[in-house]
């Protein structure tokens, strides 16, 4: 991509902001295309395509909270990628202006500019976009995002995953991504589609922990109206909804023998019969499944059918768990601090370097969502500004320790909710953590169960 070449969008809602720009590229590139209002941005960029979009940090027509900037950054790589980005900033933004790289941003440029620096970044932000459309001249790089921010990871084996899903993405290949709970698979999965030549078709996940045997093939294939009482209409299913796309089966380790035969045929033929239907409708879907069951093993006592791995496991990605991911605990918990800041109208917490240790010695059994989940809390409960390992308390689900009996209860006076806690607690331990089989053995829906943990501050 040349200077002159290029096509420049400017989107600022100080229109002095934009006439100058305009005044300073006309001579220098292609086209330059000015706009004032951010809610305009998606219907112009599907309209027409540029190689650098200067986008302002904070827009006044909207709340001014400082994070319009990120949140339209976030649309625009949501639609591409590879967009070339540079954040324009006030010299007292220049804290949100750093997370916008982080978020996905090329550069920024700090108002008000000297020409000569715009013209400078503009130049360097057009030449970077180059590199990476030729591989072959660009360095060996080491990023610390993925897939627009949404997946973060420095440590060794999240750059090997990093590298998996550049391979994988762009194939037509069936994907099983292996990992315990809350290693990031369902976001895995969005990258892989969000790489793939499948992007902008539907990407379509279906749960199947949270199908009872009931609804499973109305779910995944449709129904006729009338073929069952609820059946009030004709109603398409997930993979008919997928087609052309990506269809994301969460949770494939938990269905039935019977359940995998109807998935098997489904797959093997490229075809589904809604429910009350005699009629075949061809389905073109790429497939992601993903699992924390140990999928060989309940092959291997014929719980789970080989020749359905066989299908849906051309290429399997296991994804690591948090406690071998070395420093990305801290670079994780940064980013969820600044979140949950952001997100309840707090300035952005340090961490002691005592907190720091304390989180990196946690061994995070229920991983990202866990990690999440705890800075979050700490985020909202700290009183200062500076989170204190006293802020992350590990609760007995995370921390091994024996469990209550139950059967002691009874001696103290009885609390319905300290019931309730332990036995969660006792339940979650007895499946090494595993919230979909705990979730099934106590009978209630993993959100269900995740609305319990929060609730108990587990
Ligand atoms: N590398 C990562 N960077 C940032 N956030 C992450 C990362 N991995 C996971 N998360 C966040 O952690 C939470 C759990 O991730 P996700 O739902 O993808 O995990 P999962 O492996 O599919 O979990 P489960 O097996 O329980 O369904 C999500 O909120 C997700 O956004």
């Amino acid at each position: 991509m040349t200077f002159r070449k290029a096509r420049v969008l400017i989107v600022d809602d100080d229109s002095d902001v934009l006439f100058a720009v305009k005044m300073l590229l006309k001579t220098e590139v292609q086209e330059v295309v000015t706009e004032k209002n951010p809610e305009n941005l998606l219907p112009l960029l599907s309209r027409q395509s540029f190689d650098a979009i200067f986008l302002d940090m904070n827009f006044k027509s909207t709340l001014g909270t400082g994070n319009e900037g990120l949140y339209w950054l976030g649309r625009i790589l949501e639609r591409d990628q590879q967009a070339t980005v540079i954040m324009i900033t006030a010299h007292g933004e220049i804290s949100t202006a750093v997370r916008s790289l982080k978020a996905g941003a090329t550069d920024f440029i700090v108002k008000p500019w000297h020409n000569e620096k715009f013209l400078e970044t503009l130049n360097a932000a057009l030449q970077q976009k180059a590199r990476k459309a030729s591989p072959a001249n660009s360095q060996p790089k080491r990023p610390t995002s993925f897939a627009a921010d949404a997946i973060l990871g420095n440590s060794e084996p999240m750059q090997e995953l990093f590298h998996k899903i550049e391979k994988v993405a762009p194939t037509e290949a069936n994907v099983l991504l292996l990992g315990e709970n809350g290693t990031g698979k369902e976001l895995v999965a969005k990258a892989l589609h969000q790489r793939s030549f499948r992007a902008n078709k539907p990407f379509v996940t279906a749960d199947l922990a949270a199908m009872s045997e009931g609804i499973f093939e109305s779910e995944l294939f449709g129904h006729k109206k009338g073929s069952f009482t609820d059946a009030k209409d004709d109603r398409i299913g997930r993979f008919e909804a997928a087609s052309t796309g990506t269809l994301f089966l969460d949770e494939i380790g938990n269905i039935s023998l019977p359940q995998q035969a109807k998935l098997l045929t489904a797959l093997q033929n490229r075809q589904i019969i809604p429910v009350g239907s005699n009629t075949p409708v061809p389905v073109d879907i790429r497939l992601i499944s993903a699992t924390n069951a140990p999928l060989y093993e309940l092959a291997a006592t014929q719980q789970f059918r080989k020749d359905l791995i066989y299908r849906i496991n051309t290429v399997e990605i296991t994804l690591p768990p948090l406690r071998e991911r070395g420093d990305d605990v801290l670079l994780l918990a940064r980013h969820f601090a600044a979140l949950y800041a952001t997100r309840n109208h707090k300035p952005t917490p340090e961490f002691e370097l005592a907190t720091l240790k304390k989180l990196k010695q946690h061994s995070w059994p229920g991983n990202i969502r866990e990690l999440q989940h705890a800075v979050e809390r700490a985020v909202i409960l700290a009183d200062g500004n500076v989170l204190r390992p006293q802020d992350f308390t590990f609760s007995a689900m995370e921390t091994p320790q024996p469990a209550p009996s139950l059967l002691a209860y009874p001696t103290g006076p009885l609390q319905l909710q300290e019931v309730e806690k332990n036995t969660i607690l006792r339940v979650i331990e007895r499946h090494n953590g595993n919230i979909t089989k705990a979730a099934k053995e106590l009978g209630i829906t993993r959100t269900a169960l995740y609305r319990r943990l929060e609730k108990h501050d587990l």
